[in-house]
Parts: structure tokens; C-alpha cells; sequence
């Protein structure tokens, strides 16, 4: 089951606020219930959102096929949904593109968002797996944050599609999945998913994740992104920084997954990106019960930017590159 879909004349996906109690698929008719989705969380993940976007604006364009002025409209719309994912502005601008050739035009490079984002997770896990496999000890135990799997893409994943990768080839011996508040992607969806792959696997509060690196019982902490800057700056769930610092104090290579369509080569490092800001119901509540007292503020940062230094390598569907000793994203274009 796809996370995210085309079909007859609508967007179909999982609503991954319901996971992991309830596999429940949402169907979308509007570009309001779209970007509603897209605010709430109910689709995420940079590549997932960059399949949003695409089939955003076919619907857009279905909805209006002789109005391009409304359709451009409800495009910015759903490109201004979530501000930091490159993605989701990225899957805009390549159905918007098609504009000029009509509504079924404008599906085609839609739904060819889609099979390209599975065809390059794929590569992108054989060649992190690749990666790993020469250059951590075996049996790969591995330490991830956030959820970047089939439910952040498409299918397949991108650092789940690298733990998956190794676990095809039974070289995977444990993965430590941080809980990642305030929304807890890691113990709501990232365990799930692990459970289904039938890979070992371990919940941990993201407090802990540093002493799992610390400990030796991961050997290698493994993310994905939502937008990688010109200089190798990643974004990507907040938390991520903290761990990438833990990682390279314990001496532990820090892996980004990510494909080329989250490197944002315009964008020239991590601090001229806009960083998400939530709300503070999500970390004052639970469950809709309070955990602070009424008022409390909240700096709720969604991202945060690990720079290049901390990066031992990001590894995309076609190259390698290593940001820690000097590679940038930006030295060679994909070919
Ligand atoms: C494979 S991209 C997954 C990426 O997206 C997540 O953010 P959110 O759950 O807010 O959409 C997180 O940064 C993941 O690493």
C-alpha cells in the first residue's frame, strides 16, 4: 500500500495521525482538504510531500481546467503548506510546469513524481546499505530519529528503505528508533513500520539516544532530511542536531538518506532556511490533556539544521557525498 496516491480524481493517502491504531486512508477532492492534511500531519514526509504537491495541482487544475489564474493560486497554496521541506514546493513546480499542456498533462508529471520518488528510494537504500556494509563493523546496528520510511515517501523509504535494504540482505542486527516528540513519528510510525519489516528493533526516549551511540549499541545513526542546502547543511526533524553531535563524540558515522530532489542547491546553507514553528498545544499537551500549566509558552521548532561538519555522508540515488571531510552537494550535479 502506497502512503500516498492518485485515484479517479482524487489524492488518496494514509492519515498518519491515526497510525499506529488505525490504518485509515483519507480521500481528497479539494486542494483545501489537501493542504489540511498536509498542516495536520496526516501526510508527511519530505518526499511524501513532494508527491503532495504534484497531485496537489493536478487537482487544482481539474477543479478549474480553463481557470490558470485559480490554479496557480491554489499551487501557492499548497506550496506554502509547510515552509521547510523542499520537497513539497519542488512537486508544485514540476506539475505547475505542465500547466500550459492541459489537466491530463499536468497528472502525467504529477503521477511521474510519484514513480520516480520510488524508483530513487530504492537506489538510494542499496547504496546506503552499500555504504554501511563497508564502512561499519557487522552486524549493523543502527540509530534512527524522526520517521523517514514508506510513510514519509511514496513506498520503500529512505532511511527505512536503507534499514530495509540490510535487512533483505540479513545483515541488520538492531535498530534503536528515538520517540521523537512532541509527535512522536518514531514511536508511532517508525516502530510500526519496523514491526512490519520483521526487523529487531528497540523504542527509546530521544533523551536516551545519545548514550545508545555512547554505549556502542548502535553503530551508526541513520535520518533522512527535508531539505539538504548547497553546502551540505541538513534540515530535518528537530532532534537531529543533538543526535548528529552525539554520533561524532562517540565516533559513529552520521548517515542522511535523502533523494536528489531534497538537495536545494539554491539555497546556499542551513541558516537561510526557514525553520517550521508549531503551535504549543502539541508540547504542552497529550492526548488532549495537559502536561504544563495552562499558558505555558513553547519554542516548538519542527527542523533543525546539523551542518555539514557533523555529516559523514549523505547518500542520494545517485552519489555518495560526504560533507564532514570537505564533499559538498554542490562540487558535482547529479549526473
Ligand atoms: C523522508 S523525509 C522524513 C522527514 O520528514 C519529517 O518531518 P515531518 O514528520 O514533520 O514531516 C522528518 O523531518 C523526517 O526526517
Amino acid at each position: 500500500m502506497r502512503s500516498i496516491d492518485w485515484r479517479r480524481d482524487r489524492v488518496v493517502a494514509i492519515d498518519q495521525t491515526r497510525l499506529p491504531h488505525d490504518l485509515a486512508l483519507i480521500e481528497i477532492g479539494t486542494v483545501e482538504a489537501l493542504i489540511d492534511a498536509i498542516k495536520r500531519l496526516a501526510i508527511r514526509g519530505a518526499p511524501a510531500l513532494g508527491a503532495a504537491g504534484a497531485l496537489g495541482v493536478a487537482l487544482a487544475v481539474r477543479l478549474s481546467p480553463d481557470d490558470p489564474a485559480s490554479v496557480r493560486s491554489a499551487a501557492a497554496a499548497v506550496r506554502g503548506a509547510r515552509p521547510t521541506a523542499v520537497n513539497l514546493a519542488w512537486g508544485v513546480d514540476r506539475a505547475l510546469a505542465r500547466l500550459d499542456q492541459g489537466p491530463d498533462a499536468v497528472l502525467a508529471e504529477a503521477l511521474a513524481v510519484l514513480e520516480e520518488d520510488v524508483a530513487c528510494n530504492r537506489a538510494l537504500s542499496e547504496r546506503g546499505a552499500a555504504w554501511l556494509l563497508d564502512n561499519v563493523a557487522g552486524p549493523v546496528t543502527i540509530q534512527t530519529h524522526c520517521n523517514a520510511g514508506a510513510l514519509a515517501c511514496v513506498e520503500w523509504g529512505t532511511a527505512l528503505g536503507v534499514v530495509r535494504a540490510l535487512h533483505e540482505r540479513g545483515a541488520l542486527a538492531h535498530v534503536y528508533a528515538a520517540e521523537t516528540r512532541p509527535l512522536l513519528q518514531g514511536a508511532r510510525l517508525t516502530v510500526w513500520e519496523l514491526a512490519r519489516m520483521g526487523v529487531p528493533h528497540t523504542l527509546v526516549v530521544d533523551s536516551a539516544a545519545a548514550s545508545v551511540l555512547a554505549r556502542g549499541q548502535a553503530k551508526a545513526v541513520v535520518v533522512g532530511a527535508d531539505r539538504v542546502t548547497a553546502n551540505g547543511d541538513v534540515i530535518n526533524k528537530v532532534g537531529t542536531y543533538p543526535l548528529a553531535l552525539a554520533a561524532a563524540h562517540a565516533g559513529v558515522p552520521m548517515v542522511v538518506a535523502a533523494p536528489e530532489s531534497t538537495i536545494d542547491l539554491s539555497t546556499p546553507t542551513g541558516k537561510d532556511v526557514d525553520i517550521e514553528v508549531r503551535g504549543p498545544d502539541e508540547v504542552t499537551t497529550w492526548g488532549g490533556a495537559p502536561v504544563a500549566p495552562a499558558g505555558t509558552g513553547t519554542l516548538n521548532y519542527a527542523f533543525d539544521v546539523t551542518p555539514a561538519a557533523l555529516v559523514t555522508a549523505i547518500v542520494t540515488e545517485s552519489r555518495v557525498i560526504l560533507p564532514a571531510t570537505g564533499g559538498r552537494p554542490d562540487d558535482r550535479p547529479p549526473r
